[in-house]
């Protein structure tokens, strides 16, 4: 069996590629990053280490890499693949999305073709799906009644920490030993073998909301705030007390919300907060906050980790005084090396706070959570300066 998957950095080969070729796929990592290609065309291989005291390497054998510049290869690859993932980045899907359809629809050519899962490892309420929508905008209509037959884009949630490496193999990689990949069974064709690791699922809204607003919520939150506290590493400031009492603060948020739309038992959802927490300080990871608060533009946009629980609250008369801080503290996240926190900066100079907040959250400015995140920001100061 052969997967193509789309992102041969931390999370592609820490995890997706990882568990693919344990459950016996051949993995062809499709990748812009020249170095990194080339290192694994001419390796083969790479080993990836788990974040627990333990020396141990894990080798990944069975893997191979495309220049994913070249969308004929890319086409031809996915043409034929028995699956394909994604792990690149939710704004990047984009950008792939040309190349696959070009391989999908070489597959749809065939007399009897054969069935495609596509699957989006992604941090973001339906990836896969929202990959869909870009493959069918590059195809034309007359292959959309086959398309909607034979290739299927199941929804997924994705989890395990994996920082930013720094090695002087360019392709070893630390994790966290924690993972999880839950699938949206509901959405595949019939006759797909499960892959082994994955925990597959009827529903996914649950398990990739519960995921993107525990995990990542909180994630973000120590990020942001840590950022402004002169921390270096989520580690860093997980250990400052200011830091973890609004992590706290913004899972109490998260976590109220989720127990009243899931009806998640209290003391199971206490557990799973007390286990994410445990993963953020795990004292053999070193997470830098700059790449976990990445993205602020996507981490503050109505769909994702901070608004869409916040209005969520909103809409159930729970709070959400801390979200609404994390998003004043996202909006003091001015890393100039983040392309979306200079846009920001940017916009706060240029246009204010207000019509700032409006722009990018989706919040008006007579909204309640507008007020409460002007609020914050006032209160804050910038990142104390080393
Ligand atoms: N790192 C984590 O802890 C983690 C955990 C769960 C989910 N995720 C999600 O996984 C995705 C990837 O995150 P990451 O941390 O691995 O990022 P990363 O930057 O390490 O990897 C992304 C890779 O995609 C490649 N890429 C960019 N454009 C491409 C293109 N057009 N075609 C092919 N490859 C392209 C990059 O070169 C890079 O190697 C994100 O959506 C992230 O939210 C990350
Ligand atoms: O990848 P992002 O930018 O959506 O979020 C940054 C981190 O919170 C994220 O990568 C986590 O490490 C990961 O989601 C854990 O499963």
């Amino acid at each position: 069996m052969k997967a193509v998957h789309f992102g041969a950095g931390n999370i592609g080969r820490g995890f997706i590629g990882l568990l693919l070729t344990r459950a016996g796929y051949e993995v062809v990592f499709s990748d812009v990053n020249d170095a990194l290609v080339n290192a694994l065309k001419s390796k083969r291989a790479y080993t990836v280490s788990l974040a627990d005291g333990s020396d141990e390497l894990i080798r990944v054998e069975g893997v191979d890499a495309i220049d994913g510049k070249d969308a004929r290869l890319v086409a031809e690859t996915v043409a034929n693949a028995d699956l394909v993932t994604t792990a690149v980045g939710v704004h990047i899907l984009k950008h792939i999305a040309g190349a696959l359809a070009q391989g999908i629809a070489l597959r749809l050519q065939a007399e009897q073709p054969a069935p495609l899962h596509v699957i989006a490892c992604e941090n973001a309420i339906g990836g896969s799906t929202q990959l869909k929508e870009l493959v069918l905008g590059h195809l034309p209509g007359e292959l959309h009644v086959a398309f909607e037959r034979y290739i299927a884009f199941p929804d997924a949630a994705v989890d395990r920490i994996v920082p930013i490496q720094h090695h002087d193999d360019p392709l070893h990689v630390t994790v966290e030993p924690f993972y999880e990949w839950v699938v949206d069974r509901s959405a595949m064709l019939p006759g797909f073998s499960d892959i082994a690791g994955v925990h597959y699922v009827d529903g996914l809204e649950p398990y990739i909301e519960r995921k993107l607003f525990t995990v990542n919520t909180g994630h973000c939150t120590a990020a942001y705030h840590g950022y402004l506290a002169g921390c270096r590493t989520i580690q860093e400031a997980m250990a400052a007390e200011t830091v973890t009492a609004k992590v706290r603060g913004v899972l109490d948020e998260t976590g109220a919300v989720l127990i009243r739309k899931y009806g998640f038992p209290a003391d199971e959802h206490a557990r799973y907060i007390d286990k994410i927490l445990s993963r953020f300080t795990n004292p053999h990871l070193s997470d830098e906050v700059e790449r976990v608060g990445r993205s602020p533009i996507r981490k503050l946009s109505p769909n994702d980790r901070l608004v869409r629980p916040a209005l969520l609250a909103l809409e159930n008369g729970l709070g959400y005084a801390q979200l609404a801080a994390a998003m004043a503290a996202a909006l003091r996240f001015d890393y100039a090396d983040d392309p979306e926190a200079a846009e920001l900066q940017q916009s706060l100079q240029a246009e204010g706070l207000s019509a700032t907040i409006e722009r990018y959250t989706g919040l008006a400015e007579e909204h309640p959570i507008h007020a409460e995140v002007i609020r914050h920001y006032e209160s804050m100061r910038p990142r104390e300066q080393a």
